[in-house]
């Protein structure tokens, strides 16, 4: 079933230096949607106010037209799941018992866990590869396989709209296109509408139906990657000259060098 998320008029003022103004986004129902843009051009606080992490002074977000604000985050959380930037590495669980948390949406707090919580325990550990690795210590894992086991946990809600924030920092490349492979497979096999932040631009013009371009806490331009992804672009919202090519049907770029900053 295709979902609406959607942020309309949305302000917020985050400090006095930084704050997001009258933006609008519909998120597409069903496909991928990357968001990029410099450091410290509101790409993080989008998502948080998506997820309603962080509330908007003026302006509403919206699932199906029904404001998130008004969702009861237990309901809220079995639609819509975002992993953030960074997880607390130091934690003392195994995979499995990472991702069984993210069945505690589905069920009372004081109830064990059901026949079909350990299914879809046992799905998501699957999905993301971890079956070897279920009851290792996510402190003993590699970074790819950390990653992959929070998304295990994000997945494991059977969210229908999956937020993530920079899901491939730190990564090496082969697990980055391993996470990008499983967002590619969330998307395609089970119609998750994924919306996430990427630093990479070849990544977000190669894995995405939509590029969402912010530059200064607004949305500079939107749209297809091969309608977005161009010189004028990175001269004016990264200050670069590039070069673009095509790769596999994407936009593909080529920095050359800096210009000056306006
Ligand atoms: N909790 C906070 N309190 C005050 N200012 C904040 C807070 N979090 C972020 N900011 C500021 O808000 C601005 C936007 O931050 P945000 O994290 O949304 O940017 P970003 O585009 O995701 O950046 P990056 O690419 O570096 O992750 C930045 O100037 C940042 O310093």
């Amino acid at each position: 079933m295709p979902i609406s998320l959607a942020a309309e008029h949305v302000s917020y003022k985050q400090s006095s230096t930084f704050s997001i103004h009258n933006l609008s986004l519909h998120v597409q129902s069903e496909k991928i949607t990357s968001i990029i843009g410099p450091n410290g051009s509101g790409k993080s606080t989008l998502l948080r106010i998506m997820t309603n992490l962080i509330h908007p002074n003026e302006g509403i977000v919206s699932i199906d037209g029904k404001k998130v604000s008004i969702i009861h985050s237990r309901e809220l959380a079995k639609t819509i799941t975002m992993l953030s930037q960074t997880q607390n590495y130091e934690l003392e669980l195994t995979v499995r018992d990472l991702v069984s948390h993210g069945r505690l949406p589905h069920r009372k707090w004081y109830e064990n866990l059901s026949q079909k919580d350990e299914e879809m325990i046992n799905w998501a550990i699957s999905i993301t590869n971890l079956t070897h690795l279920q009851h290792q210590s996510l402190k003993r894992l590699s970074g790819g396989e950390r990653q992959r086991a929070w998304i295990a946990m994000a997945v494991v809600q059977s969210p229908k709209i999956l937020l993530l924030d920079e899901p491939t920092t730190y990564l090496d490349i082969a697990h980055q296109l391993e996470i990008m492979e499983l967002v590619k497979y969330l998307n395609k096999e089970l119609q998750m509408t994924i919306m996430m932040v990427l630093h990479d631009i070849n990544q977000a013009s190669k894995y995405s139906d939509h590029i969402v371009v912010m530059k200064n806490g607004e949305i500079y331009t939107s749209g297809k990657p091969m309608d977005v992804i161009n010189q004028n672009l990175f001269r004016t919202v990264f200050s670069i000259d590039a070069k673009i090519s095509e790769e596999d049907g994407a936009p593909f770029f080529t920095p050359k060098s800096l210009i000056a900053r306006n």
